[in-house]
């Protein structure tokens, strides 16, 4: 349930609790990074519900999308959209919560990619930008820290060879590039979107263990993050 608090519609009945958005580009390592700090007492781990945008009632808008993404983009971010949203809104069951991406990144980093790179026709980024403008303007979405794992978009093409998602197959080294772009300007160089919260840039290039072994030197960084107002 949600009430009005200030102006904006927030979750009821509960404390405002930290949340930590775990940023980057795609196969940079977000899920691998959760899933370390998953093992922490006291912290709850979202991870992106990606199986969902993989089957909405039989059908795979991930897959869609990359097939034709002038015709599918919409599609697909819109349920994206509603999926974080809905992540974003849940109650938090747990001291901490860290959680994969953000509403924010959805639209500055891959609505606006498909925008930029002509690949989403100009009504439906106006359909997708006015509904993402409404639920911020409407709704509180805290985060209180944003990590960033900053990888080369060469590393990123490697881990996704990799991992070997059937509908990632077809993704190209340029489009890695283009995110990391936008990631850059957002969350680095400050020259496209606001940024939400404070930002702990983590360089993600390295091995695992060497991965782990730095996740262990932010973990106080990460943890005493001080609660936005
Ligand atoms: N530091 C690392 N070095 C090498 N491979 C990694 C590293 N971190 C993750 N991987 C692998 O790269 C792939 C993508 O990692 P993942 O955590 O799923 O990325 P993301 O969640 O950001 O898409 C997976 O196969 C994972 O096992
Ligand atoms: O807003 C979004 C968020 C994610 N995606 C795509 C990118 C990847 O193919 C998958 C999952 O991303 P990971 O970085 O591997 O977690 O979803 C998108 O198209 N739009």
């Amino acid at each position: 349930m949600l009430s009005s608090s200030q102006g904006k519609l927030v979750r009821d009945g509960e404390d405002r609790k930290p949340v930590i958005c775990i940023e980057g580009n795609i196969a940079s390592g977000k899920t691998t990074c959760l899933e370390y700090f998953s093992k922490t007492s006291n912290i709850e781990v979202l991870t992106e519900p990606v199986s969902k945008w993989r089957n909405v009632r039989g059908h795979n808008p991930l897959a869609l999308m990359y097939e034709d993404p002038a015709r599918w983009g919409l599609t697909l971010q819109t349920y994206i959209q509603l999926t974080v949203l809905d992540h974003h809104l849940s109650k938090i069951m747990a001291p901490v919560r860290m959680m994969e991406r953000s509403l924010y990144s959805a639209k500055y980093i891959f609505v606006e990619n498909l925008y930029k790179s002509g690949k989403m026709p100009e009504v439906d980024y106006a359909v997708l930008s006015e509904w993402f403008e409404w639920i911020i303007s409407n709704i509180s979405i805290p985060v209180d820290l944003i990590v960033y794992l900053q990888t080369s978009p060469q590393t990123c093409f490697d881990r996704l060879k990799q991992r070997c998602r059937e509908e990632e197959k077809v993704i190209p080294l340029e489009y890695l590039e283009a995110l990391h772009h936008l990631y850059e300007n957002w969350l680095i160089n400050n020259t496209s979107f606001k940024v939400p919260a404070p930002v702990l840039v983590i360089p993600a290039d390295h091995d695992l263990q060497k991965m782990l072994h730095q996740y262990e030197e932010n973990r106080e960084k990460i943890f005493t993050v001080p609660r936005a107002p």
